[in-house]
């Protein structure tokens, strides 16, 4: 059986190391520290790991606990993310995922970026003041897509 993508990365001790190294570069980023007056919580990064867990095939404890897609939403509702900020949340995400010695196969890591693409392009659009959006949905669930690990048959 092939592994889910949270398998293949190490569980969620993975992805907090991820969102940790995620974090410390946004704390020191012209760009995107100004998200984050004051620094980023532990409350923010626990709640974002638990995301990044669901998502990639964990623990579907952001739905279960946290409030799932629509408090996701609300957080990012008027935040006005301009597109540099987003594209530097997205290649501060591969920088955090090498700084956080996640796996580096191609694999594993186009399934990555995939998801980081497109979650921070609805992001932006999400968060545009007066934007219509999709008010309530399932947290998604990220697979390796069209390249999955090669297992000889
Ligand atoms: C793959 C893309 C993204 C994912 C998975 C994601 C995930 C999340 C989640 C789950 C929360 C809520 C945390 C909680 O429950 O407490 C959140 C909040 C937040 N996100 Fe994102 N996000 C993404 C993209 C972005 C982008 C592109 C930006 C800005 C450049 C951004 C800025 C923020 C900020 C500032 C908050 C906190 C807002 C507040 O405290 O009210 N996010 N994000």
């Amino acid at each position: 059986m092939t592994p889910t993508l949270y398998e293949w990365a190490g569980g969620t001790e993975a992805f907090r190391r991820l969102i940790d190294a995620f974090y410390d570069r946004v704390e020191r980023d012209d760009l995107l520290s100004p998200l984050f007056p004051g620094g980023v919580t532990e409350e923010h990064r626990a709640h974002v790991t638990r995301w990044w867990a669901e998502v990639f095939g964990g623990p579907a404890d952001y739905t279960a606990s946290l409030g799932g897609y629509e408090r996701m939403l609300a957080h990012h509702r008027d935040l006005n993310i301009t597109p540099d900020q987003r594209r530097r949340f997205a290649e501060t995400m591969s920088r955090a995922a090498d700084d956080a010695g996640l796996p580096d196969d191609p694999e594993f890591r186009a399934a990555f970026v995939g998801y980081v693409e497109w979650g921070t392009r609805l992001a932006l659009a999400n968060s545009q003041t007066g934007a219509e959006v999709v008010e309530q949905a399932p947290v998604p669930q990220w697979g390796w897509g069209v390249a999955p690990p090669y297992q000889p048959s």
